[in-house]
């Protein structure tokens, strides 16, 4: 796992939009697996100001999403599709068409979760999944204790990630659905590169043991330890409880600009 320490979150965004840019460029038809939340927004903000400046080409790319909630309909402004139909597929330029993600408002839900897990499948994996992490070390909607080797399925939110997410419905966390679809923990590891964001010191604990704590269920991004490819970049502020910070700054600074991350 790599762990790569910036000031602030516009860097952070900078850094990971290149990451993507640099995959567009290599694979134009790459699906990018992206995340909602307030701490990728800077990613998306990068990313587009690379397509404006022509230094990135989208026409071909594909998103896949990460988890919806269950029951909101489709055009409501904060099912997750609303969201990233708003804050990735618009401001990138890509159609609807080149979009893919789990049916929170069907009927046979755990057929739509089967049905997601095979279209990701078929449509050659995610080439980089973005994540943010949940103040409990969620990364999808995998709360605690969520099965390490877990496909995608439908959870139970837990009372903090409803609190958590209150700001987007009106601040009442009564209207935040109790249930969700999320890529499984093991849907989001057969992601080729797996990038973790956290910004802000509300994170730090989580962050601290996801990448410095034991493997564990109980703080699900823990198990990006298992994947040959993750990164983890994190602000001061996320950074500030990571007791090997030092040795993360003195790895990134000595790396080779070519590698990327
Ligand atoms: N399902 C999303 C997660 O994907 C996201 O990582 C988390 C943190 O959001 P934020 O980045 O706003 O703190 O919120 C929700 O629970």
């Amino acid at each position: 796992m790599e762990v790569v320490i910036v000031p602030d979150a516009k860097a952070g965004g900078e850094i990971i939009a290149e990451a993507m840019a640099r995959l567009l460029r290599r694979k134009p038809d790459a699906l990018l697996g992206v995340a909602t939340g307030s701490t990728p927004l800077p990613v998306y903000q990068a990313l587009a100001a690379k397509v404006a400046a022509g230094a990135v080409d989208t026409s071909r790319a594909r998103v896949a999403q990460l988890d919806e909630y269950v029951g909101l309909p489709a055009d409501h402004p904060e099912s997750y599709r609303s969201v990233l139909r708003r804050e990735v597929l618009e401001p990138l330029g890509i159609g609807v068409d080149a979009f893919m993600g789990p049916d929170g408002t069907a009927e046979d839900i755990p057929g739509a979760c089967e049905a997601y897990d095979t279209a990701l499948a078929e449509a050659g994996g995610v080439d980089l999944q973005l994540l943010g992490i949940g103040t409990d070390g969620h990364i999808g909607f995998n709360e605690p204790c969520s099965s390490l080797a877990s496909r995608t399925r439908i959870k139970t939110l837990t009372e903090q990630t409803r609190i958590d997410n209150a700001r987007f419905f009106d601040g009442d966390m009564e209207q935040v659905p109790h249930h969700v679809i999320t890529q499984g923990i093991g849907t989001i590891l057969d992601a080729r590169h797996v990038v973790l964001l956290a910004t802000g010191e509300g994170k730090a604990d989580a962050v601290a043991a996801s990448v410095e704590g034991p493997l564990a269920s109980v703080c699900p991004a823990s198990a990006l330890q298992l994947h040959p490819h993750a990164t983890v970049v994190v602000d001061e502020d996320a950074a500030s409880k990571l007791k090997l910070a030092h040795y993360f700054r003195h790895t990134y600074v000595n790396k080779p600009e070519w590698q990327g991350i």
